[in-house]
């Protein structure tokens, strides 16, 4: 495909994401019914969307109207690309601009501060509340793609010797502060999943800040470990990595679990899916990385940006109080309590945290940690919480 072409079918898939389908499956979709794209065809549409996703507002107004094809105009103009080479009506590009649209839209200093920072309107009051002087400089950050991390599998491979089998695969990397486990892939990302250091389990894809959450944890040797909210059970892993004991993950939605038996077995580890962690014992740590705005990782799931409202925030500061509560029961004398999100919003994490305190005046917060996006990861927050008196 030229191009131009790739052009025209991201706006094709801009204006069914408007009319509210979710991103990955019209991307799904839109493979399917087109079998002649290549792999290359369809990772690039795929950047084109998200590209203008994560910055809806910004280039819908460069392009002067809410349209997928606004959108695009939006973002070529964001990038200083020539519309006349890419809107040509040829072969299957895009029309070329009518006089309107030369006309419409309005100039990158015009841009008022929400739409250039592509805020969503209603949840700026809380980011602005909850990020204070980082507020701009955070929501810019996360305009841009996230960088892809990988976490090295100490148990089988040191950060050198992963490194190396990248590299023999052209993959290149290098480390990264927020964690002595992460690796930022600086070339060929693309690759990774296809070659041998994946499928041997040295590295799993897992973001540098998720990595350094699950860093914080305390683990003892030999002690009992249940990843509460595990999902694809990025967390579990990351936390069996890192020592010998009795692993279990959980979630509501056991379907999320599904390739963690696999992923379990590629990374040399041994966890047990727990369906009812309460028939299960008690825990020296249970971890609750909790449903959240995801806020933090708006640069991976820039939709989730747009669709996200007031309301679903306070569902879900609900869903977390009670998950903290239940899980708090789970945790053995002298154990510890996890929290984690990946959300920058201090409702959903220093706020949650003193309110679980309050509630529960027994526990006192251990440590705590909000990650910025500034940092290079995800905007990730992290508590750890000890019962004092030890009793359960
Ligand atoms: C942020 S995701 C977890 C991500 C995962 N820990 C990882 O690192 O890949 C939150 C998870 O919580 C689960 N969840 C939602 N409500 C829950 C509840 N009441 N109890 C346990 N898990 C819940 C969701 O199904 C979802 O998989």
């Amino acid at each position: 495909m030229t191009p131009a072409a790739r052009v025209a079918a991201a706006i094709g898939l801009l204006d069914e994401w408007l009319a509210g389908a979710p991103a990955e499956r019209l991307l799904t979709n839109w493979a399917r019914a087109n079998r002649y794209a290549g792999a290359r065809d369809r990772a690039a549409i795929r950047d084109l969307v998200f590209d203008a996703l994560r910055r809806c507002r910004s280039v819908a107004a460069l392009g002067g109207a809410q349209t997928g094809r606004a959108m695009m105009i939006g973002l070529m103009r964001a990038r200083g690309e020539d519309l006349n080479v890419l809107f040509t009506g040829e072969g299957y590009g895009p029309a070329p601009l009518c006089e309107a649209e030369w006309n419409a839209g309005l100039a990158p200093d015009d841009l008022p501060e929400l739409v250039g920072c592509d805020c969503p309107e209603a949840l700026a009051p809380v980011l602005r509340d909850s990020l204070g002087r980082d507020f701009l400089p955070v929501m810019h950050a996360l305009q841009d793609r996230a960088p892809v991390f990988l976490r090295v599998n100490t148990r089988l491979a040191s950060l050198e010797q992963a490194r190396a089998t990248l590299a023999a695969e052209g993959i290149e990397t290098r480390s990264h502060p927020l964690s002595p486990t992460a690796l930022e892939v600086t070339s060929n990302a693309r690759r990774i999943q296809a070659g041998r250091a994946f499928a041997d389990g040295l590295v799993e894809l897992q973001d540098a800040a998720s990595q350094a959450v699950a860093d914080m944890m305390p683990l003892i040797p030999g002690g009992r470990f249940l990843d509460y909210c595990a999902g694809g059970g990025g967390k579990t892993l990351a936390l069996a990595a890192r020592g010998e004991g009795a692993f279990f993950a959980h979630d509501a939605a056991p379907e999320r679990m599904r390739d963690l038996p696999d992923r379990a077995n590629r990374a040399g580890v041994r966890v047990t899916i727990a369906a009812r962690p309460q028939d299960a014992g008690l825990f020296d740590l249970v971890l609750c990385d909790v449903p959240c705005s995801g806020s933090g990782a708006w640069r991976r799931s820039p939709e989730a940006k747009w669709r996200m409202t007031p309301d679903d925030l306070a569902r879900l500061t609900d869903v977390q109080a009670a998950i903290l509560d239940r899980a708090a029961g789970l945790v053995g004398p002298g154990g510890a309590l996890g929290y984690a999100t990946c959300s920058l919003i201090s409702a959903e994490n220093g706020a949650q945290i003193d309110a679980f305190v309050q509630r529960n005046p027994a526990w006192r917060v251990e440590a705590e940690r909000q990650f910025s996006p500034l940092e290079g990861g995800d905007g990730f927050f992290a508590a750890v919480l000890r019962r004092e008196t030890g009793e359960c």
